[in-house]
């Protein structure tokens, strides 16, 4: 197992974040966690990373303690991409990249490290933007400019680590959010896995092996998309009720509309 979160609880000013969490991610799996805000699911992403420890349970990566791992050690075996990544420093698109190799040193030459850099750059669509200014950078563009650190990061290493992905398309076009889902898709065919939070159920659900729902830092369901996903477990969840097409015919997968937009007329609350 790449990822395995056995009974792991997490608290903060007195208070449970995280409460028993059991979580697996296998190799070659795309898991995807959804759940209300302040669910807890960046704060599980974080323990996954091992940023933070938790009060009690296990992390293990790989089949080791998280907490045995040092910082560069931790670094070849997953990436993290948070859900706000800053861009005070005013460093290119590409050395921004290449940061995600820092921690290899020696281990990655600096001309398989340009090569990891150039590949993870074309594969977000900024290999043309290569030599911008971060802090010039569109808000998409940057979280896809860190979303290349992140691959290198891995790269740098054995290539096959664990991606753990905060809202990767909270910033994107409809097209991007494809592409960088593709990309997280990619990876796990490759021999690697991505963990992953996203808000779009329709994404979700045509990304995930697995969908994970968490709702007041506890796993309220783990299981495949069309296991998961259904009226009851929406309106439950997040107090919605949904459209729900079990099967859509062309992705296989389920289908949500909340019926607040289903029927909605636009053009009255834009007075047209
Ligand atoms: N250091 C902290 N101290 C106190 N409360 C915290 C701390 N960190 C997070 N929280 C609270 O823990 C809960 C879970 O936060 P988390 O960021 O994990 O939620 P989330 O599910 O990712 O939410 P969102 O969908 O809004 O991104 C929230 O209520 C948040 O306010």
């Amino acid at each position: 197992m790449m990822l395995d979160m056995q009974h792991v609880a997490f608290g903060a000013n007195g208070r449970f974040l995280l409460d028993d969490v059991s979580l697996s991610v296998a190799r070659g799996e795309v898991v995807v966690i959804i759940g209300p805000n302040g669910a807890g699911k960046s704060t599980l992403l974080r323990l996954a990373a091992g940023l933070v420890a938790p009060v009690s349970g296990r992390v293990l990566l790989g089949g080791h303690d998280l907490a045995t791992l040092s910082d560069a050690r931790k670094a070849g075996l997953r990436a993290m991409l948070a859900q706000n990544s800053p861009a005070h420093a005013r460093f290119t698109v590409r050395e921004l990249a290449a940061m995600g190799g820092l921690h290899a040193g020696r281990a990655c030459s600096a001309s398989a490290l340009a090569a990891h850099v150039h590949a993870a750059l074309e594969l977000v669509g900024l290999l043309p933007m290569a030599e911008r200014d971060i802090t010039s950078l569109s808000g998409g563009e940057r979280q896809r400019a860190h979303y290349a650190r992140v691959l290198v990061q891995l790269r740098a290493a054995a290539g096959n680590g664990l991606l753990l992905l905060d809202e990767p398309v909270s910033a994107q076009d409809l097209a991007r959010q494809g592409l960088v889902l593709n990309v997280a898709r990619a990876h796990a065919r490759q021999g690697g896995a991505c963990l992953m939070v996203l808000h779009d159920l329709n994404w979700a659900t045509c990304v995930a092996d697995r969908i994970v729902v968490l709702r007041n830092g506890r796993i309220e369901a783990d299981g495949r998309p069309e296991q998961i996903v259904s009226a009851t477990l929406l309106r439950d969840v997040f107090g919605l009720e949904t459209e729900h097409v079990p099967v859509h015919a062309r992705t296989g997968r389920p289908f949500v509309v909340p019926h607040d937009i289903v029927g909605h007329d636009f053009s009255e609350q834009y007075g047209e």
